[in-house]
């Protein structure tokens, strides 16, 4: 009888660094040493939005370092790839971090990678330094006024000069932690950034993100109702706090 493969196989040793994970604001750890985020960005640099079925993404020209992530956490400038959402079925989930036990509707994903380190993207994504993603809950209407025209899978169109600052709220103090894609190929890879202000989302906006269909043209519609991924363990990780 050959070994038994547990049902989950991130509860083996070698996948103790997963996301999303439920943050417990008083165990978090105060590190002074921790600087305020630098995010540089230019409008310039967005090209498309496009439904990849599972979820939809804006899409960034990262072919050089016009849009990017650096100091807070990290240890090099990382380079802006892309941003989307996860949402739930309904208003009562959605997020992927949990903060203290609360589920929010939604969450933004803003995807860099280290491109001081690494060739491309891909090559970062096989390294433990190699992405940085910010966690934020917040949206404006062009993006949902544009998932009209986005219905079916596949479905992009290009979507330029869009103005990254209004996704974020002025407060930039965050929590972070070591740990994963929180979607295939699950790579633990990413120093997770998670916003600790949480501006809100409209219902009607998430209705819209409820409206994109995982289907192609000339399949039955089926919408994307949901695609957030369930809370991981903690292990041994400790998750920093950049305010006290
Ligand atoms: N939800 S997320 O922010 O953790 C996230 C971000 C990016 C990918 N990309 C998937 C991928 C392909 C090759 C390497 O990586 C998957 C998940
Ligand atoms: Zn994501």
């Amino acid at each position: 009888m050959g070994a038994t493969v547990s049902q989950d196989d991130n509860d083996s040793d070698c996948h103790t660094h997963q996301s999303p994970i439920n943050i417990w604001t008083k165990m978090a750890l105060y590190d002074p040493f921790l600087k305020p985020l630098k995010i540089q960005y230019d409008p310039t640099t967005s090209r498309k939005i496009v439904n990849l079925g599972h979820c939809f993404n804006v899409e960034f020209d990262d072919t050089s370092d016009m849009s990017v992530l650096s100091d807070g956490p990290l240890n090099s400038r990382y380079r802006l790839r892309q941003f989307h959402f996860h949402w739930g079925s309904s208003d009562k989930d959605g997020s992927e971090h949990v903060i203290d036990g609360n589920v929010y509707p939604a969450e933004l994903h803003i995807v860099y990678w280290n491109s001081q380190k690494y060739e491309s993207f891909e090559e970062a994504a096989k390294h433990p330094d190699g992405l940085a993603v910010i966690g934020v809950l917040k949206l404006t209407n062009r993006i949902t006024l544009n998932l009209v025209s986005l219905l079916i899978q596949g479905k992009e169109h290009s979507f330029t000069k869009y103005n990254l600052a209004r996704l974020l709220p002025n407060d930039l103090d965050y929590w972070t932690y070591h740990g994963s894609l929180t979607t295939e190929p699950y790579f633990e890879c990413v120093t997770w950034i998670v916003l600790q202000r949480a501006i809100p989302i409209s219902s009607a906006q998430l209705t819209r993100f409820r409206g994109l269909l995982c289907t192609s043209e000339y399949e039955k519609p089926v919408p994307i109702m949901e695609n957030h991924r369930p809370v991981q363990l903690l292990h041994d990780r400790v998750v920093r706090s950049s305010r006290l």
